[in-house]
């Protein structure tokens, strides 16, 4: 990809510079930008039209990008663009992969209207209703999938379309915190720093951050979140109209490529798009021709896309889980409160024997259950610990319920048998049934 760097006006950009300056783009490129890693930065669209993965800039209006955060500002028409503050990087390429991405939006946009019209038709409740387009995008770590995922979002609700944004990547998934698969309706583009809005997301806890701990795991929630989101759209056709956009995690190897085939399998794709992996494009090929229906589409990575190292992968999931009690920029209370251990019973998927020794083939091993919920007492050992407050009615039916939200273990006491927790908001806890996995975090 070319870069032109810097058009600055009056001010000059480049690597690690501050103060206020301009950049004039030409149409169809981009400014990126990566703030710096101890302040924000304040970024203004003064002349023209420009978005940020989709999502339009509102004109004169100084908006403030975190510390580290990285982001490209594209002018379909041209614009100029004022920045004020640190950043790491700002430089204006006019090499983007953005036609090609458009173009995609405009198949989809067609499959969403034929859908549309077709729903409308027919007057019958079928079992096999039309749907929109069900896109799924695929790629390694850092080839820009999650960017544009909220691209072809933020264009489909621009148009009006309600799309289902699914994310099934517990790494860096944005829906709720890390180590969770979970789908949400999009109404209106994501907002450029604040995200998806969250109105009522069907969330599933998976409880860690890389799949490879409980690959059986992640498979029975991935197939309960299509199940339950089958069921969800049956009923509205204005949502069924406009599909859904899937989010993946940049695992693609070995196990990782199965738990991709599995995704597509379960969530019934039919439009995979493969960013930046020619090898990963020709397999998906291969495999999936048997499949009539199924598009599968190869984009080119954006030369912006920048490769985050596991220490910034780390600090993002912990300013996930943290924004998740606090708020973006700590305008949120999170409540403290205290329970008897006998309040509140916790458990953890997975371990444990599957079937005792007697009664397996002479020979064989027991082997731990994936799936087997398991109790777990209160120790100091659940200090610090992120648990997910089960939607379940009984603990049979932890492992298929999806969850109302997260809370944080501040202090254990086991001589008065009491846990001091912070919850989002004041009040019970809607449910008594608590999951475990190895999320921590320390204040
Ligand atoms: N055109 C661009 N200019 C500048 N930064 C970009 C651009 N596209 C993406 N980025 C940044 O690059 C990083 C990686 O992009 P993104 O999160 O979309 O990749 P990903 O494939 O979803 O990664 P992962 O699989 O690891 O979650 C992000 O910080 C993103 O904001």
């Amino acid at each position: 990809m070319a870069a032109s760097t810097g058009t600055g006006v009056g001010g000059g950009g480049g690597t690690g510079t501050g103060g206020t300056r301009k950049f004039k783009l030409q149409k169809e490129s981009e400014l990126r930008v990566e703030v710096g890693m101890d302040s924000p930065l304040k970024l203004q669209l003064v002349i023209g039209t420009a978005e940020v993965f989709g999502t339009e800039l509102p004109p004169m209006f100084w908006m403030t990008f975190p510390a580290a955060h990285k982001f490209a500002v594209f002018t379909w028409h041209g614009c100029t663009i004022e920045l004020d503050g640190i950043s790491e990087v700002a430089y204006v390429a006019d090499e983007t992969p953005m036609v090609s991405y458009v173009n995609v939006h405009a198949v989809l946009e067609r499959r969403r209207r034929k859908a549309k019209e077709a729903l409308a038709a027919s007057d019958a409740p079928s079992t096999n209703p039309p749907a929109g387009p069900r896109c799924i995008v695929v790629g390694p770590t850092d080839s820009g999938k999650s960017c544009l995922v909220r691209m072809l979002l933020g264009w489909a609700a621009r148009e009006g379309w309600k799309p289902t944004y699914a994310d099934l990547d517990i790494g860096q998934g944005s829906i709720t915190i890390p180590g969770t698969v979970a789908a949400t309706p999009v109404e209106m583009p994501i907002h450029p720093i604040e995200g998806v809005p969250l109105d009522l997301p069907l969330v599933y806890f998976y409880g860690h951050t890389t799949p490879s701990v409980n690959v059986d795991l992640y498979k029975v929630l991935v197939k309960e979140l299509a199940r339950t989101l089958d069921i969800q759209l049956v009923s509205n056709s204005e949502v069924q109209a406009a599909g859904m956009v899937i989010n993946t995690m940049g695992w693609v190897d070995g196990v990782g490529y199965e738990l991709l085939l599995h995704a597509i399998e379960t969530l019934r794709a039919d439009v995979v798009l493969v960013l930046g992996q020619e090898k990963l494009y020709s397999m998906l090929q291969e495999v999936l021709k048997v499949r009539p229906g199924v598009d599968i589409v190869k984009l080119h990575k954006s030369g912006g896309v920048v490769n985050r190292n596991s220490k910034y992968r780390q600090r993002t999931r912990v300013l996930k889980t943290k924004e998740y009690f606090y708020g973006l920029s700590n305008d949120l209370s999170p409540h403290s409160s205290v329970a008897n251990f006998s309040d509140l019973q916790v458990f953890r998927i997975g371990g444990g024997p599957q079937a005792p020794r007697s009664a397996l083939p002479i020979g064989a091993e027991p082997t731990a259950d994936p799936t087997r919920v398991v109790p777990v007492g209160f120790s100091r050992d659940l200090l610090h610990v992120v648990l997910a407050v089960s939607f379940a009615k009984d603990p049979e039916h932890l492992l298929s319920s999806n969850v109302a939200g997260f809370i944080y273990i501040n202090e254990i006491d086991m001589q008065r048998k009491k846990v001091t927790y912070m919850a989002p908001c004041p009040g019970p806890l809607p449910s008594q049934l608590l999951l475990a996995g190895s999320l921590a975090w320390t204040e």
